[in-house]
């Protein structure tokens, strides 16, 4: 068995990385394939396998092959027990490889058209099941069962849309509006109240198909398969399957070019397709620039991060990655073995004898650049008259989305234009276009590319084309020359061996014409090699197979990365302990805390500085009753300056700590200063310039001078300038003002703070709670404690600080990293007696802060009166230490929003 043979085990090391069990998946499949090649030598005699017995073009139902291990399917025992093993996988498309035409009461099945079915034609690692719109009408129920029989011999499975649905979807939705925005071609514009309306109903009808194929996923999904979506036709799949099973293994790939930001913000519904997407554990696109326009849309008009893994959401990951799709050419080339195929070649070589032949094959599409290309011909043989008669352009043009009124404008086009050359150039005996409008069978279309000498693909915009591909696995003999637009995504693949062109620029092409027909045999060989090796060597295999491992790849460095993050706080649970203790003590950050959670449309306004410092009004109450607890001591520990908290919790009986604890009072107090050896600003002219200059030129950021530090918050400009901005801004610093300065600069997600070294809400507490016990005077040890907050990671450290304060047996989550403590627990007793271990220096003002009142008793004489005294007295089960909205984090508990605090601080109050 290959498993037994090639285990992982034989393999030396154990992959640590992603990288690293890619390519150990990469090698077993090598070995797994040599082996079974071994096999297939000895077997192959029998099978007589021939390419026509693998999947073809003809429209012969007799030569469809069930889609998976179509070679493999009679190998007999050992072959069946790997095909047994193979992976499964559903593949979603809004096409199936064939289509259905109904006659009488049976179905005949004909292969479909266009570039994503040759490439999945390919793929025969798997254990494939093909879901896709049946591409026809089938009302009747008994209709739809005997055509769902029909395709379950190939591997398929229909999904049936309503008629209209249908239309508006596929027609309206996917091939009016997101092809040719996608393509750059724009939005529709033939009349905007109309086309306004039918944006909201084809927009309808494309969420009501993406439904019906999430429907039809979910009835055939088995635990452990792989889910493949497709395409533009399909970008909310991804949701809505999530939606129904958030452990589904699901991929997306886009067939078309991603465009640029610019482009994809003018669709209305922008975000909500992006957002769809990245539901998705993988987003595929054929090349860079693509991937790079999508984590820009994502960065731009979401908001989110963009990194060099994917766009990251609350430390959510989509992998963003390249997977350029290739054809499979042994099935070209193979062919052009074909005694068929021999003689179609041989009477095209008669027919065009004494003629060079250029070809064009594209569907008959806007993106192709079908009348650039013809008008480029006219001008070619314009200049160059000793041409005429010598060479003919064979132009098919495979007919598509006939329904689409823009296809139909451009087909009568391309008719005009054509029997106008001809008219011009023709003769009684020949003609220089040679136009087809119709599909070719597989074989023909081979010979055709065999007896080409010069390819012409000049797309406006593509994906990647395919054809350009099928033509360099064709020319093995000829060494014909390809001519391809840059625009092309294959431009990326084929372009060293190519001519590439602007297919906008007609006198660029039509010399290149001239150029090609010229070329010496040496150029031509060594041109057509270049491409050959890459078309060999870059399969649709290997792309499905480098797709497939990336995605359940994916899932692993998933759930790696999930054991990181907290689990949601058990908010019942956490409401019961607070109800029996007796001593409470409650730590809540303020931002992002307790402020209104900030809209998405709000980031436009200039207001947002005002609204992110205001407590939500439906805090009030229950932060209220906790307050007026006398079992209860609520402590607000914030970045925000003095300010902010008196406006907004003046009214409230708690303590208030700003500027990450240097300052503190109890609202019935006066405000003291806590750590005043930590308060010289002497640096903060320098970084105030620093800060100024890059606030001038980074729009939306604003700056914030407190009384103790200084913060460039860049969260509401665009993410993906701020984060250059930011990385711009540090070098500065770094090389400038505070290189030799003890400053600490605390990057936060989407902002940089200088403060001076060693103030952080860990090193705070402290002397925070001394000040605390002390002024109430408690006698009652604190059994319960939440510390709650969307703290910097370097302000974490106050999760620590209380483990600590754990009975010694509990397991602490990061006591390397612990503060100091004034009090430690005592080994072997659960109660934590408070040490004092800083003494506060009373009384000293600096001058920055000269109207702070400093209470004379906050100091040395003051821990001394709690040295000894069991003050703290917590149980783990009591501590509930809690991150909102930052996955990222060392605290035992994750809250998901401000929303969710609600819920939390409102349990709490019930029990006051
Ligand atoms: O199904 P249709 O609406 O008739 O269109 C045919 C296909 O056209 C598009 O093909 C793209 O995929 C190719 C393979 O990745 C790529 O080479 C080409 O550049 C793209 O245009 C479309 O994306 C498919 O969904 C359609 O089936
Ligand atoms: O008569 C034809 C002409 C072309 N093709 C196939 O259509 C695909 C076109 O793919 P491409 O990526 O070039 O562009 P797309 O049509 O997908 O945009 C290629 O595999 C061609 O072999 C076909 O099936 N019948």
């Amino acid at each position: 068995m290959p498993g037994n043979k090639y285990s992982s085990s034989n393999l030396p090391g154990t992959p640590r990385t992603r990288l690293e069990r890619l390519l150990r998946e990469r090698e077993l499949k090598r070995f797994s394939r040599d082996f079974n090649e071994g096999e297939g030598e000895l077997s192959s005699a029998q099978d007589s396998f021939s390419p026509e017995s693998s999947t073809s073009w003809l429209n012969n139902e007799e030569s469809l092959q069930p889609l998976s291990g179509a070679r493999t399917s009679h190998d007999g025992g050992a072959r069946q027990d790997f095909q047994a093993s193979k992976q499964r996988l559903l593949v979603v498309a809004n096409r199936l490889p064939v289509s259905a035409v109904k006659h009488g009461d049976s179905w005949q099945l004909e292969m479909s058209a266009g570039g994503l079915v040759s490439a999945l034609l390919g793929v025969t690692e798997f254990d494939t099941r093909w879901i896709g719109w049946a591409g026809i009408n089938v009302p009747d129920e008994s209709g739809q069962k005997t055509l769902t029989e029909a395709l379950a011999a190939k591997n398929c499975i229909p999904v049936f849309i309503e008629e209209e649905i249908a239309h508006q979807y596929y027609n309206g939705y996917c091939n009016n509006t997101l092809w040719p925005l996608f393509h750059y071609l724009g939005l529709p514009q033939e009349d905007h109240l109309a086309t306004t309306r039918n944006f909201k109903s084809q927009f309808e009808a494309y969420t009501k198909a993406n439904q019906c194929f999430a429907d039809v996923v979910s009835k055939h999904y088995e635990e452990g398969d792989a889910v493949w979506c497709h395409d533009y036709h399909l970008m909310f799949l991804p949701k809505y399957l999530k939606e129904r099973n958030s452990d589904m293994k699901v991929g997306w790939f886009l067939h078309t070019p991603f465009p640029s930001s610019e482009i994809h913000r003018m669709l209305p519904s922008r975000s909500e397709l992006l957002k769809s997407v990245l539901s998705a554990d993988l987003v595929g696109f054929h090349t860079y620039d693509y991937a790079r326009h999508f984590v820009s849309a994502c960065t731009r008009i979401l908001g989110l991060e963009g990194t060099p893994e994917g766009v990251e959401d609350q430390g959510k990951l989509t992998r963003v990655a390249v997977f350029p799709v290739g054809i499979d050419p042994d099935r070209f080339i193979q062919a052009l073995e074909l005694p068929q195929v021999k003689d179609i070649v041989k009477e095209l070589k008669q027919r065009f004898a004494g003629y060079k032949v250029l070809l064009g094959v594209d569907r008959l599409d806007m993106i192709k650049g079908i009348p650039q290309k013809i008008l480029a011909f006219e001008k070619f043989l314009e200049e160059n008259p000793d041409w005429r008669h010598k060479v003919v352009l064979l132009q098919i043009a495979v007919p598509t989305r006939t329904h689409v009124l823009k296809y139909k404008q451009l087909t009568s086009q391309v008719h005009e234009i054509v029997g106008r050359i001809n008219g011009r150039f023709g003769s009684f005996s020949s003609v220089p276009i040679h136009h087809l409008d119709c599909t070719l069978d597989f074989h023909t279309l081979c010979a055709i590319y065999a007896i080409t000498d010069v390819a012409l693909v000049t797309s406006l915009r593509d994906g990647m084309n395919l054809v350009s591909y099928e033509f360099v696995a064709c020319q093995a003999a000829n060494k014909g020359v390809l001519i391809l637009s840059e625009f092309a995504g294959a431009a990326q693949s084929l372009g060293a061996g190519a001519i590439l062109v602007n297919p906008w620029n007609v006198a660029e092409v039509a010399s290149s014409i001239g150029y090609a027909l010229n070329m010496s045999a040496d150029e031509r060989e060594k041109r057509h090699h270049h491409n050959f090796l890459h078309v060999t060597t870059h399969t649709s295999q290997g792309w499905a197979e480098t797709f497939v491992s990336e995605l359940n790849e994916t899932i692993v460095e998933a759930q790696l990365r999930s054991r990181q993050i907290p689990p949601p706080l058990p908010i019942e649970a956490a409401v019961d302990r607070y109800a029996c203790s007796n001593n409470r003590l409650l730590i809540l950050g303020f931002d992002a805390t307790l402020t209104e959670p900030l809209d998405a449309l709000w980031r436009k306004g200039n207001q947002i500085k005002e609204l992110k410092h205001k407590i939500r009004s439906d805090l009030r109450e229950p932060l209220r009753k906790l307050c007026d607890d006398p079992k209860t001591t609520v402590l607000v520990l914030s970045g925000s300056n003095r300010n902010a908290l008196d406006n907004n919790f003046g009214d409230f009986n708690l303590w208030l700590a700003a500027e990450n604890g240097i300052f503190l009072r109890a609202t019935m107090g006066e405000w003291m200063m806590t750590m005043p050896e930590n308060t010289s600003m002497d640096w903060v002219d320098s970084v105030k310039h620093v800060f100024e200059y890059f606030t001038q030129r980074t729009p939306r950021s604003h700056f914030e001078l407190r009384e103790t530090s200084l913060i460039w918050d860049y969260r509401y400009s665009d993410a993906e300038f701020g984060r250059l901005q930011a990385r711009d801004l540090l070098m500065h610093l770094w090389t400038g003002p505070i290189s030799n300065l003890s400053l600490d600069v605390v990057q936060g997600s989407q902002s940089i703070e200088v403060r001076s070294v060693g103030v952080t809400k860990g090193a705070a507490i402290d002397r925070i709670l001394g000040e605390i016990v002390h002024n109430k005077g408690m006698k009652e040890p604190i059994d319960y404690v939440l510390c709650m907050g969307h703290f910097l990671a370097k302000d974490e450290d106050i999760y620590s600080y209380f483990e600590l304060m754990l009975p010694s047996e509990t397991p602490t989550s990061s006591s390397s990293q612990v503060p100091t403590p004034f009090g430690t627990p005592t080994a072997g007793s659960s109660a934590a007696p408070l040490k004092k271990q800083h003494s506060l220096s009373p009384g000293k003002k600096s001058s920055f802060i000269g109207d702070s009142m400093l209470d004379p008793m906050m100091g040395a004489d003051r821990m001394s009166l709690l040295e000894g005294s069991s003050l703290i007295n917590l149980q783990a089960e009591n501590y509930f230490s809690c991150s909102v909205a930052r996955k990222r984090s060392k605290s035992r508990y994750l809250l998901r929003s401000s929303d969710e605090v609600l819920e939390l601080l409102r349990g709490m109050a019930n029990h006051c």
